[in-house]
Order: C-alpha cells, then structure tokens, then sequence
C-alpha cells in the first residue's frame, strides 16, 4: 500500500476508458491569503458522471468546488494557480465572463438558500440574469426546471406562493431547479443532504442519479455511503491534496493508499 499521493497520470488507464474529460484540473493550488489550502491538484470530472469529493474536516473539499465557478472571487485576498479547463477552456481566465460561467457551471450549497420570493420567481429571477425569454418559453422552462427537480407535482398548485414555506428537502430541490433552468453542463453540490431528513436526502439522491444523463456532477459529501451510493468515481483528499482518485467501487473495496483505507474505515476523520 502507498502513502504518496497520487498523480493523475498514474490513474488506469482502463478506469477512464470511452469516458470524456468535461473538466480538467491541472496543478491546481488555492490561497487565502498567504495560506495555501489547495496544494496541485490534479484530476478530471468526466462528461455526465457523478464525481464523489471525501476527506476530513477542512481538507479543501468545498475549496476546491468553489473554483470551479470561481465563486470564490467574490471575496478578496483569495486566489487560485494552475488551470480549470471546462471543454478545454480554461475557466481560470481573467477574460472568462463569470455570468457565462457560473451558467454553465451551477452550484447547490449545504442549507437551502431559496430567495424571499415566490416559487415561480425563484427560478425566473436566474432566467431572466442570462436569457430573454418570452412569457411561454419562460412557462415551459420554468416547468421544465421543476420537472427536472422532481418538485412539479408538489408545487404546480403553488407556484405563486414563497419558497420559504417550502419544506427543507421541498427548498433545496427548488435550489436545484433554479439550477437547472439555466442549462447548466455542470452542476456543483456541496453537502446537499446535511440539513435534509433521511426521506428527503433519499429523494435528492434518485434526482442525482436522474440528473447525470444531462449533466456533470462533482458532490462534496461527510457521508461515505452516500458517495458510494451516488458516484461512479471518488476522489479522497487530506489536507490540501488528492490522495487518491479512481472509480468508486475501487476506493471503497480496494483503496491504493493507506490514508484513503484509514479514513473510509472510519480510523481518523
Ligand atoms: N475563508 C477562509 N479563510 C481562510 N482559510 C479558509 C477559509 N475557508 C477555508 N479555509 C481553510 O482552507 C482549508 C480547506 O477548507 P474547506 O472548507 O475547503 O475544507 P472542507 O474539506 O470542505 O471542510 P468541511 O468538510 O469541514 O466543510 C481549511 O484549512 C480551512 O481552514
């Protein structure tokens, strides 16, 4: 068993095999400030396939999906080296239009955070940044979205009413159809299940595997069944770098590294 961490290039070449690079991470370090939480990271998300994010508290697993859409430019002092190429381009680009991107590139965090609005407008408002549509085009993907969600049959009857009187697990799938509506090819989900009940972490779970024939999906989850359960690869990282990255079946069976077996059998974490 090695204890090194891994280099993307060291991964089996049958692992990928007939799948597409949509994103490339490529020596990928992360800084707040002087401290660097992110240390050349290297890895892909393949084309419509769910990509699993374990490890420790604070080993940068939500730092690293932050840059994927470069959310974390909405704060100073932090900043990001090597490349992120979505199809190629590299998202890190100074010229990169960020509304494009985080279109293209969506994200649903931890609690569910509806705007104070109704139903119907929580999912326009997002439309309306990117597109725009007419009244019956906007209808249809406003519907679109919730189908997409698995929220319609819920709420058909109350599009009008907040989304704040929603349930939390109700919340967080509007999130996701707020998500959806914009056509994203990505969509990031940290912790989305750690302020949902069993029953509504299960619903999110089916619509994960149900959203991955459309889109890629990189998952940040504390819950390790739940990785297995949802992804096809895992990805293990430990303060600041990737430990290990293969298919999921194989993190969980038969882990390369020590770290990765230390931790997914429960001995630190
Ligand atoms: N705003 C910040 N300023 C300074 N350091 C930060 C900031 N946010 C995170 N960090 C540090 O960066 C490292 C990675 O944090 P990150 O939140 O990405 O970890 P994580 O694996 O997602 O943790 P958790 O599972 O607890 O959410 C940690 O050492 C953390 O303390």
């Amino acid at each position: 068993m090695n204890d090194r961490p891994t280099n993307i290039a060291a991964i089996d070449a049958t692992t990928a095999a007939g799948q597409r690079e949509k994103v490339s991470i490529r020596n990928l370090s992360f800084f707040y400030g002087e401290t660097k939480a992110l240390k050349s990271i290297n890895l892909p998300l393949y084309d419509r396939t769910v990509t699993a994010f374990i490890g420790p508290s604070g080993c940068g697993k939500s730092t690293l999906l932050r840059i994927l859409n470069r959310i974390y430019e909405l704060y100073p002092k932090q900043h990001a080296e090597g490349e992120v190429l979505l199809d190629g381009e590299n998202v890190l680009d100074p010229r990169q239009d960020l509304n494009l991107l985080r279109a293209k590139i969506g994200m649903v965090f931890q609690k569910p955070t509806p705007f104070p609005m109704t139903i119907w407008d929580n999912i326009a408002f997002g439309i309306r940044l990117y597109e725009r549509l007419p009244q019956s085009e906007l209808e249809g993907r406003i519907e679109y979205a919730l189908r997409k969600a698995a929220l319609w049959d819920e709420v058909k009857d109350k599009l009008h009413k907040s989304g704040m009187g929603l349930s939390g697990g109700q919340q967080q799938r509007l999130c996701i159809a707020r998500s959806v509506a914009v056509k994203p090819e990505v969509i990031l989900f940290d912790e989305p299940c750690s302020a949902l009940d069993p029953i509504s972490t299960g619903k999110i779970e089916e619509l994960i595997d149900e959203l991955k024939v459309d889109y890629t999906i990189a998952i940040v989850t504390h819950n390790m069944q739940q990785a297995a359960r949802v992804s096809k690869y895992t990805a293990f990282m430990y303060l600041g770098e990737l430990i290990e990255f293969n298919l999921t079946d194989k993190i969980f069976t038969a882990p390369t590294h020590k770290k990765t077996e230390e931790y997914i059998t429960g001995r630190f974490g």
